[in-house]
């Protein structure tokens, strides 16, 4: 085995040959390669890089700069870690001259690149190697670098939330590091998730015997208590404990000790109806004066599942189990409303119950088969979503300058899908359904965004997400994907999710088997 700091060079090459195959097995033993020749410390910078992640997240240079011609280098000697060390010195960057002095510092690290890791760093900083699979392909490489089993590599990330931090375990310790990865109260996983049918019938159809619960348009919520110690947090892991005080008195309120449970925060108004899901975002949003806040839009936790109970961790039981556990802590008024579905004879149970959800003001139900283990941070199989208007989530991928009332505003959304080998497809776009507020708010992150102006249209990084409800596709030579979608309009921004997160075309056009060639 061979160790010393990793060179660009390596990695720049890595990524285009993993880029150039289609062949799993290929990528695969391409990266278990690389992994073995990383140092640990390699680690939390060559994963983001090879899936396009930029680690400073945004380092606000525009396509002008990075496309300034710079003689290359001859010979490769950058290191990742320089790499690193210069971006985020880049990043730092602020205050008055700070667009000559980035432009100074990317000019000293594109002239320390050779040709071809220039163009590694023209697509990284731009944003345009983004390969939405690798981390998957990681898995397996790392499982195949170390010799651990690839199962439990899966199963150390879902639990670290991080594939990061397994690999930098697996490489300076081995596979016994993975134990460290335990279900911890305290230590958030990312929650599961679901995916969608186009009915209620569908959705039994596919599960057989399952639970119909309520689908309330709140935040996701992962609860921590360990004796009076509670900690809150978002789907992405993000620590909101002291923005909802009123919900860690809940928790405190429940009859076990150790926990951690999965639900919605939500807000309900005088009458017991939810108040609209920018209100409960706007609240869980807020970080000043939380007592004011509080008082004008209170939120409540309603819990539909349970992880972990009295140290012992729940994630490998069926749901029906999980599910009595947390039936046991919690309260009736405090958990999902929900009606028990013995399979497709029943289907008539499970429709009348999302009538009625609907009807208490509610967006749909999310079908659960009542045997399945809780896939943290999966869109597993066994979660069917349920919701009469059908939006998409998509990325924003560039937006053109408003005209007349929207002079100056940057207004048309060109909306991107998913595709099957990590990049995105543009679909369409739309002006419609934003808000005055919108508009001023996308203005300004899509600036931030931007990697080339032509005066016309703003190309961004990809990073945007965007719920959209839109009427059907229909067939156009125009889009690469061969489809457009009809009257597309904007929901509302997601920024709980990442582009990785976004649907892809594969599930849009098995949803519409009508324009299928
Ligand atoms: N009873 C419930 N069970 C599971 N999730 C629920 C439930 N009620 C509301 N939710 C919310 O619905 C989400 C599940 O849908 P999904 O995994 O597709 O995420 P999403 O894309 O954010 O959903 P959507 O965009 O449809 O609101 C969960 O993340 C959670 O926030």
């Amino acid at each position: 085995m061979h160790h010393g700091c990793m060179l660009l060079h390596r990695l720049a090459r890595v990524s285009q040959e993993v880029a150039a195959t289609s062949a799993r097995s290929r990528k695969t033993a391409l990266l278990a390669e690389l992994f073995r020749d990383a140092e640990a410390d390699d680690v939390p910078i060559v994963i983001p890089y090879l899936a396009g992640r930029l680690p400073q997240g945004r380092i606000g240079v525009g396509w002008k700069v990075l496309s300034r011609p710079v003689a290359p280098a001859a010979e490769p000697s950058l290191t990742v870690r320089d790499v690193d060390a210069r971006l985020a010195e880049l990043a730092k960057v602020s205050g008055p001259g700070s667009q000559a002095e980035r432009a100074r510092l990317v000019g000293e690290l594109m002239g320390a690149a050779t040709e071809e890791e220039q163009r590694f760093l023209l697509g990284l900083l731009t944003g345009e190697v983004r390969q939405g699979a690798l981390d998957a392909v990681a898995v397996e490489g790392l499982a195949q670098a170390t010799g651990a089993p690839a199962a439990d590599v899966r199963r150390a990330v879902m639990l670290a939330g991080s594939l990061q931090s397994v690999a930098e375990a697996l490489l300076a310790d081995g596979p016994a590091s993975l134990d460290r990865f335990r279900l911890t109260v305290g230590r958030p996983v990312l929650p599961m998730l679901a995916h969608s049918a186009s009915s209620v019938a569908e959705a039994v159809d596919k599960l057989g015997a399952c639970a119909v619960e309520e689908k309330l348009d709140g935040i996701r919520v992962q609860v921590h208590r360990d004796g009076d110690t509670v900690r809150l947090y978002t789907r992405t892991l993000d620590d909101i404990t002291d923005r909802l005080p009123e919900v860690t008195a809940a928790a405190l309120e429940l009859r076990g000790e150790r926990f951690i449970l999965d639900g919605e925060v939500i807000s309900f108004d005088e009458a017991g109806r939810p108040r609209s899901f920018q209100e409960t975002a706007g609240r869980v949003g807020s970080r000043t004066d939380v007592a004011t806040a509080a008082r004008a839009v209170p939120v409540s936790p309603v819990f539909f599942d349970a992880l972990s109970v009295d140290g012992r961790d729940l994630l490998d039981l069926p749901f029906t189990e999980r599910h009595a556990e947390l039936a046991r802590l919690v309260p009736e008024p405090m958990r999902v409303r929900r009606t028990v579905v013995s399979g497709p004879d029943d289907v008539r149970t499970a429709e009348e119950f999302l009538t009625e959800t609907l009807k208490r003001g509610h967006e749909g139900v999310v079908a659960k088969a009542l045997d399945a283990p809780y896939s943290a941070g999966r869109r597993g199989a066994s979660w069917l979503k349920v919701k009469p208007v059908h939006t998409l989530d998509l990325v924003v991928l560039a937006a053109e300058w408003g005209h007349g009332r929207r002079t100056g505003k940057l207004s048309n959304l060109h909306l991107g899908a998913r595709t099957a080998d990590g990049g995105l497809a543009m679909l369409g776009k739309t002006f419609k359904g934003m808000t005055d507020a919108m508009l001023t708010w996308q203005t300004e992150r899509l600036r931030q965004l931007a990697v080339a102006d032509n005066g016309f249209v703003v190309t961004v990084r990809p990073e945007l997400v965007v719920e959209i409800a839109y009427d059907g596709l229909q067939r156009s030579t125009r889009y690469p994907a061969g489809v457009t979608l009809r009257f597309a309009r904007v929901v509302r921004y997601r920024e709980d999710k990442r582009p990785e997160d976004a649907d892809t075309v594969e599930t849009l056009l098995a949803a519409h088997p009508e324009v299928s060639p």
